[in-house]
């Protein structure tokens, strides 16, 4: 069969082949490179073309130089195509090297000395040195996503090369030389010649296979690490999320620590740690909001101020201890009896105060009496039974909380001074007014934070003594009627002779040199207030001695002079708990 007629038949194959792969090119994920071996395929199918084209009316340079020159292109592009599939550097050199060499090549052998032999030996002979470097490009620096379809493609390569060789030795040895078996009409070719072209076409049918699957093998190798890479992320996240978690659990369980600290914290900062009843600082802030809404609403508002009596016995005789429990004892029982919006608080000691919104001074009295009859009631373990004396009043619109407090102070020392066990009302007036309030604020002392000796017990009982001797002078220039005064007389007698029990007690333990004669004073001065006392009960005290013995002998004499004596031995204060009948 002539060459022309071989050419005819193989051209739809070959055409075929080259469509499929510009169609996977166009149509499926292809990675570079795949676009040289689609254009390496389409150059053999022009070739074939231009092999067709008559050469006897069509210039030589078209029909052998550029037809033969597309055949070694095929193979150039494919090499090019490979290395950048790979993701190789790939210069353009040893292309324009070969291609110009080629070409100079085939232009001596079809103008200057034209010869058939030679021109097939040329193209031959680079074809079979470019199907070589094929081999080598596929076999050297493998990348991992190839299995056996490189080394695959690399005998097809081989055996390209092969043929191409023994093609050149074929014609370098044929006598006589070649007659042009391509010119019209055509001449058959030699039979070694003609089987070229259908071994061509098959090797080409395997070469667009196996670039197809080439590239087939790169997309699964890299979904499959995307894929590893996914399931890795994954876990990675899972270990996150239980990492979070964890680390959420251990925030929460800090947060609900610190949540309960502060709770803690401010529950120890506004309650009394004793008996658990709100302490002044969280009362005089309720006192002060529902004084707000007393003077925004006019809503009553009344407070009872509970002392419970001669409590000190009940240590002395019971205790600390058993004291201890009567307080927290007293408060249970004022809160069982309590409404929800009443608050309890603890003022100092042995003194409660009982806030109570919404209440008039004859509800307040009522509480205050229901109250001293369920603590009379009330059987106190190890104790017994105790009473209290209760003072009641009602916040009036004009006056501040230490008005309001002072008054209701000022009745609770009437029911002391009036038998104990007994509640009074405060009237609803302040108690200094008129001409006579400036009479006694003339005589009112001021405690001063200089008269501190910085011993919490003797300073908490000086400003008592200063308290109850303003009290007293206020009874008197009020002219209060006679057995209050004396009532009063009487409490500041106990008081003070409890306090200087204390105070010696205290200034004996600080190793004060003094205390006996210290103690001597003391004894001299409760005499005389003894004595007066009753000369007040028959009638023959002078207002002014009492004063003059008050605000001169007892505070200004003895607790702002005769005490400052032995205040440099008071450097470390005991704890109140450790004072002897503290
Ligand atoms: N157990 C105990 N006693 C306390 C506490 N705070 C103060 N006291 C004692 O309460 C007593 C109060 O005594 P006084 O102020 O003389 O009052 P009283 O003995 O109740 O006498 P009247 O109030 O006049 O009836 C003192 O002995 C204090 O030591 C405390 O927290 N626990």
């Amino acid at each position: 069969m002539d060459i022309n007629t071989l050419i005819i038949l193989t051209l739809p194959a070959a055409l075929a082949i080259t469509l499929s792969m510009a169609t996977v090119f166009w149509t499926s994920r292809t990675y570079p490179g795949f676009g040289y071996w689609v254009i390496g395929s389409s150059c053999r199918v022009l070739a074939a073309v231009l092999f067709l084209l008559p050469r006897d009316q069509l210039p030589l340079w078209l029909t052998i130089i550029l037809a033969n020159y597309l055949l070694l292109a095929e193979i150039m592009f494919y090499r090019r195509g490979t290395l950048v599939f790979r993701g190789q550097v790939v210069g353009y050199g040893w292309e324009i090297a070969a291609s110009v060499t080629f070409i100079a090549l085939c232009v001596y052998f079809t103008y200057i000395t034209p010869s058939l032999n030679a021109r097939i030996a040329v193209i031959s002979l680079y074809c079979a040195a470019w199907n070589a470097w094929m081999v080598r490009v596929l076999l050297t620096r493998r990348p991992p996503y190839f299995g056996f379809i490189d080394r695959w493609q690399a005998g097809i390569w081989g055996g390209l090369a092969g043929l191409n060789l023994s093609h050149a030795w074929f014609v370098l040895m044929a006598v006589p030389p070649l007659t042009d078996f391509l010119i019209t009409p055509a001449l058959n070719a030699p039979v070694f010649l003609s089987l070229w072209i259908p071994l061509i076409l098959f090797a080409s049918l395997l070469i667009a296979l196996s670039q197809v699957i080439m590239n087939t093998q790169r997309l699964e190798y890299e979904l499959r690490i995307a894929q590893t890479q996914l399931e890795q992320d994954i876990i990675e996240r899972k270990c996150h999320e239980v990492e979070l978690r964890q680390a959420r659990d251990v925030a929460e369980t800090t947060n609900r620590a610190l949540q309960t600290a502060n709770t803690e914290l401010s529950q120890l900062a506004t309650t009394d740690a004793l008996t658990g009843a709100w302490n002044r600082r969280r009362l005089e802030e309720a006192a002060a909001n529902e004084m707000q809404r007393l003077k925004r609403y006019g809503q009553p508002l009344s407070l009872i101020a509970i002392d419970i009596d001669f409590f000190k016995k009940v240590n002395d005789v019971h205790g600390h201890a058993a004291g201890d429990q009567v307080l927290i004892g007293l408060v249970a029982v004022v809160r069982s009896m309590l409404r929800p919006t009443d608050s309890l608080a603890r003022w100092g000691g042995e003194e409660f105060i009982v806030l109570t919104p919404c209440e008039t001074l004859e509800s307040a009295a009522l509480i205050a009496e229901r109250l001293r009859e369920q603590i009379a009631k009330t059987v106190f373990p190890a104790v017994d039974t105790i009473t209290v004396s209760l003072g009641v009043a009602q916040c009036l619109p004009q006056e501040c909380w230490e008005q309001w407090f002072a008054r209701a102070d000022a009745a609770l020392y009437r029911a002391k001074a009036g038998g104990r066990n007994q509640i009074q009302t405060a009237p609803e007036t302040p108690p200094h007014d008129g001409s006579n309030k400036a009479a006694a604020n003339l005589v009112q002392l001021n405690w001063h934070q200089a008269y501190a000796c910085g011993h919490p017990l003797l300073d908490q009982q000086h400003r008592a003594l200063f308290e109850h001797v303003n009290r007293l002078l206020d009874a008197l220039l009020l002219s209060q009627p006679a057995d209050e005064i004396a009532g009063l007389i009487e409490l500041l007698i106990h008081d003070t002779i409890q306090h200087f029990k204390d105070e010696e007690a205290i200034i004996t333990a600080a190793g004060y040199p003094g205390a006996a004669n210290h103690a001597a004073i003391h004894r001299a001065l409760i005499d005389q207030a003894r004595s007066l006392a009753n000369r007040f009960r028959v009638g023959s005290l002078d207002t002014g001695e009492l004063f003059h013995f008050l605000a001169h002998d007892v505070i200004a004499l003895h607790l702002l002079r005769a005490d400052r004596t032995f205040f440099p031995y008071l450097v470390a204060p005991q704890r109140l708990d450790q004072i002897p009948n503290a």
